[in-house]
């Protein structure tokens, strides 16, 4: 198991990066590697995102080594996405098996996760965000026929998409994390279109399902001072609460987004309009 650290920047400094500092600063490219668990913790807001890809045998995490507690999830709780083929998360010995685009949600508390794939050609790849929390809660599997869709966009705006809410109060029970996946309807190519800031929670989105040769133009910053990140199938974007978080792809492509902050409440947004961009 890995754990880099990021520090977090503010606007002000990311004014001045170049794009090996911002890539540096706000892009995870290194979550799916065989057999391993990689993650990275960050100052923003103590989300961790992390990347578990079984294929030729179970992996396990669950020390809190790096980051000071007995366990990882001592005083946190996590959601889990299953991206890639159908797997087992075992959570201190109670088995749940994971489909493509299942999500589980383990609880505060939790000690040992053995991870493993039904097979390795087509190996589950176990997204990650976790995030500090103040009660045990139960875990939960949630399969994807059992998350909240909403269909957002327009195709003559090119923004036609689907939202799933899967760890939202209106699903399952969570202390601060929200996680979901947004899928784009063929032909449309904006995702978060138009823009939002959201002051209270900050989020980071995982782009996946892409071919090889595409790449996402990931719009991040201030509305005023935007920066753009190229990011490829697999990688992982940091969205602190000062920056719009909004991407157009060359092919078809789904992210997972995840937020926290003070509060859950999806619609506590500020849409930021497309006249105020630079
Ligand atoms: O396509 C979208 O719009 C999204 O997926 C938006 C994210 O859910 C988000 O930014 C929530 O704040
Ligand atoms: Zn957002």
């Amino acid at each position: 198991m890995t754990m880099k650290v990021l520090y977090g920047a503010s606007p002000e400094d990311v004014k001045g990066y170049d794009t090996a500092r911002l890539r540096r600063e706000f892009l995870i490219s290194d979550l799916f590697a065989a057999d391993a668990v990689n993650f990275t913790y960050t100052h923003v807001d103590r989300l961790i995102l992390g990347g578990a890809m079984p294929k030729t045998r179970s992996v396990f995490f669950g020390s809190g080594a790096d980051i000071g507690t007995s366990y990882l999830l001592s005083a946190r709780e996590m959601g889990i996405a299953n991206l890639g083929g159908t797997g087992t998360i075992a959570v201190d010995g109670k088995s749940f098996v994971l489909e493509n685009r299942d999500v589980l949600y383990v609880g505060r508390g939790a000690k040992e996760i053995v991870v493993s794939s039904e097979s390795p050609d087509k190996p589950a790849r176990f997204y990650m965000n976790s995030v500090p929390a103040g009660a045990d809660l139960p875990h939960r599997l949630v399969k994807k026929a059992d998350a909240k869709a909403l269909e957002l966009g327009d195709v003559k705006r090119s923004n036609r998409r689907r939202l799933v809410m899967y760890i939202h109060p209106e699903v399952i029970p969570s202390c601060l994390l929200l996680m979901g996946i947004t899928d784009l309807a063929e032909g449309s190519a904006w995702n978060t279109m138009p823009p939002h800031v959201h002051e209270r929670r900050m989020e980071a989105y995982c782009y996946f399902d892409m071919a090889p040769q595409d790449r996402i133009v990931h719009v991040m910053g201030e509305p005023e001072e935007t920066r753009h990140l190229i990011v490829a199938n697999g990688e992982a974007v940091l969205s602190p609460a000062w920056s719009i978080h909004m991407g157009a792809g060359t092919g078809t492509y789904a992210f997972v987004w995840g937020m926290t902050g003070e509060n859950q409440e999806y619609n506590d947004v500020t849409p930021v309009a497309l006249a105020e961009l630079k």
